[in-house]
C-alpha cells in the first residue's frame, strides 16, 4: 500500500467552508492548501468544481465475495465500486467460500487489494471457524499476519454462543483488535425474511423481530463490560438498539455501532411489491426505527455509517421474496444516501459528514493513515462531491459485478466527483476527470461519465 501520488486539485472546499481554494499533493501527502498554487512537478491537476472536498470514506463493512463467489463481485470490482462511491479504505467481510477463518485467506484478500491498488482493503477475520459458531478462529494468526487484521466478525451469521462471544471479546482485548457482531439471535429468526410488523403480518412474511436484534446487542454490551472490552454493533436497525447503546454508553461500556445508508432512507412500506431486491438482514424497519437512526446518527449515539454492501447475482434477488438472498449494494450509492437522508434534512452539515464516513470509522478500528483531516502533512486520502449535482441510479452502469440496488431509476443528490487515494486518482467523472469531460445521459443531468 505504498504507491503514492502527486497531483493539484483546483478549486474545492474542504468540509463544504468557505473559498474554493488548491491542494497540492507531493508523493501521498498534502504539501499545500490555498488559492492558485502551482501544480507539483509531474503532477496531473483534477478540477474540483467548486465541489466539497472531504477525507476518503472508509466502510467498515463490505462483502466482496472474493473467494468463492467472483461472479458477484470480485475484490477488483468490488475497489472500483468503492472508488466511484468515495472510499479509500474497505473492510471485506469474511463470510467468503471458503470462510476468512485463517491468514492465509485474510493475507491473500489483503494482498489481492494492494496488487489492484484502488482502495485500502482491510479483510476482516472471522470469529469463529468456518462461521459455525462453535470454536474459536485463530484470530491472533490473522492480527499477527500480513494483513494486520483489526476487524473479526462472524457476519451474516451472530455470534450467538454467549460463552463463545465472552472469549472472542477477552482475546480481542489482548491483541488489541475489534468484533463487530451481526446482532440476530437465530432462534429469534427461523425462516424470517421480513420486520415483524403490519406490513409482514398482511404480506403473510415471517416476521424477524426487534427483539431479536436488541437482545443480542443488550447482551453484548455487558459482556464486554465484564470482559473490558470494546465491541460494536453491525447494522443497527431499531430504535429500542439506539436506547441500548446510550445506555451502555451511559455505563462508560465502550460500545460502537454503525448504521446501513438503507435502514436510514427505506422502510417495510417498500416489502409491498415483493420484490426480492428489498430483502436485507437486518429487514427494512418502521418509520419510526428511520427517525430513531437518524438522530442517533446525527448525535454521535450511532458512531458512522457503514454500507453493507452485499452483492448478489441476478437469478438470486429476482425470485419470490422469501427465496431472494438478503443483501443490498451500498458501495457507490452511500454517500448519496446520506445527503438525501442527513444533510438535506439539515441533521449533518459536511463536517458531521466526515465525521460519520471517514474519521468515526478509521478511529474505530485504529488506522491512523485515514479520516484524517485535510491539513498539510496529512496523507492524501480524499474525495470530492458535488453537493448540488444529482444523478440517476442504473444497477446495469454501476461498477460492482452486480446490480441488486434498491435505489434502481431513482435520482439521488450528491455526486461523488473523483476519489484520491495517497495521491493517485482512482476514480473521476465529470469535470473532475483528467481527459477531457464526456457528457453520458445515461448518469443524468449532471454526473459526467466516469473515466
Ligand atoms: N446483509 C445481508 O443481508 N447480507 C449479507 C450478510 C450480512 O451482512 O448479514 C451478505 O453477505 O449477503
Ligand atoms: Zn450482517
Amino acid at each position: 500500500m505504498s504507491v503514492t501520488g502527486s497531483v493539484l486539485i483546483t478549486n474545492v472546499r474542504p468540509y463544504g467552508d468557505g473559498d474554493p481554494v488548491d491542494v497540492a499533493v507531493v508523493d501521498g501527502e498534502i504539501t499545500a492548501i490555498g488559492a492558485g498554487l502551482p501544480a507539483p512537478e509531474g503532477a496531473d491537476t483534477i478540477d474540483g468544481g467548486g465541489g466539497v472536498l472531504l477525507p476518503g470514506f472508509v466502510d467498515l463493512h463490505t462483502h466482496l465475495r472474493q473467494p468463492g463467489r467472483e461472479d458477484t463481485e470480485t475484490v477488483e470490482s468490488g475497489s472500483r465500486a468503492a472508488a466511484r462511491g468515495g472510499y479509500t479504505a474497505v473492510f471485506a467481510m469474511a463470510n467468503t467460500d471458503p470462510v476468512a477463518d485463517n491468514a492465509s485467506i485474510t493475507d491473500h484478500v489483503w494482498r489481492l487489494g494492494r496488487e489492484i491498488g484502488l482502495v485500502d482493503v482491510h479483510p476482516v477475520g472471522a470469529v469463529t471457524v468456518g462461521l459455525a459458531g462453535e470454536q474459536l478462529a485463530e484470530m491472533g494468526m490473522m492480527a499477527d499476519g500480513d494483513a494486520a487484521v483489526k476487524l473479526f466478525s462472524d457476519d451474516g451469521k451472530c455470534v450467538h454462543d454467549p460463552v463463545i462471544m465472552k472469549r472472542a471479546l477477552e482475546y480481542s482485548k489482548g491483541l488489541g483488535v475489534l468484533i463487530s457482531q451481526h446482532s440476530e439471535d437465530p432462534r429469534l429468526t427461523v425462516g424470517a425474511v421480513a420486520h415483524d410488523g403490519p406490513t409482514a403480518a398482511r404480506l403473510g412474511l415471517t416476521g424477524w423481530p426487534r427483539a431479536a436484534e436488541e437482545s443480542i446487542v443488550a447482551r453484548d454490551a455487558l459482556l464486554a463490560r465484564d470482559a473490558g472490552a470494546r465491541v460494536h454493533i453491525a447494522h443497527a436497525s431499531t430504535a429500542g438498539t439506539v436506547e441500548l447503546i446510550r445506555w451502555a454508553r451511559g455505563q462508560g461500556i465502550e460500545i460502537t455501532a454503525e448504521v446501513t445508508p438503507h435502514h436510514l432512507l427505506l422502510d417495510d412500506s417498500r416489502l409491498e411489491t415483493y420484490d426480492g431486491v428489498n430483502r436485507v438482514n437486518p429487514p427494512l424497519r418502521e418509520e419510526t426505527d428511520k427517525t430513531a437512526l437518524r438522530a442517533a446518527l446525527a448525535d454521535g449515539i450511532i458512531d458512522c455509517v457503514a454500507t453493507d454492501h452485499a452483492p448478489h447475482a441476478a437469478q438470486e434477488k429476482c425470485c419470490e421474496f422469501s427465496q431472494a438472498r438478503p443483501g443490498m449494494l451500498g458501495l457507490e450509492t452511500a454517500l448519496s444516501i446520506v445527503v438525501e437522508t442527513m444533510v438535506r434534512p439539515g441533521l449533518l452539515d459536511w463536517r458531521g459528514v466526515a465525521r460519520v464516513m471517514s474519521e468515526r470509522p478509521a478511529q474505530i478500528v485504529g488506522l491512523d493513515d485515514q479520516g484524517r483531516p485535510i491539513a498539510v502533512g496529512e496523507p492524501a486520502n480524499l474525495t470530492i462531491i458535488d453537493p448540488d449535482g444529482s444523478w440517476e441510479v442504473r444497477g446495469q452502469t454501476l461498477a460492482s459485478k452486480s446490480g441488486n440496488t434498491p435505489y434502481e431509476s431513482m435520482r439521488l443528490p450528491g455526486v461523488v466527483q473523483a476519489t484520491v487515494l495517497r495521491g493517485r486518482v482512482t476514480a473521476a467523472r465529470g469535470p473532475a476527470a483528467l481527459d477531457d469531460t464526456v457528457f453520458d445521459p445515461a448518469f443524468g443531468e449532471t454526473a459526467g461519465e466516469w473515466r
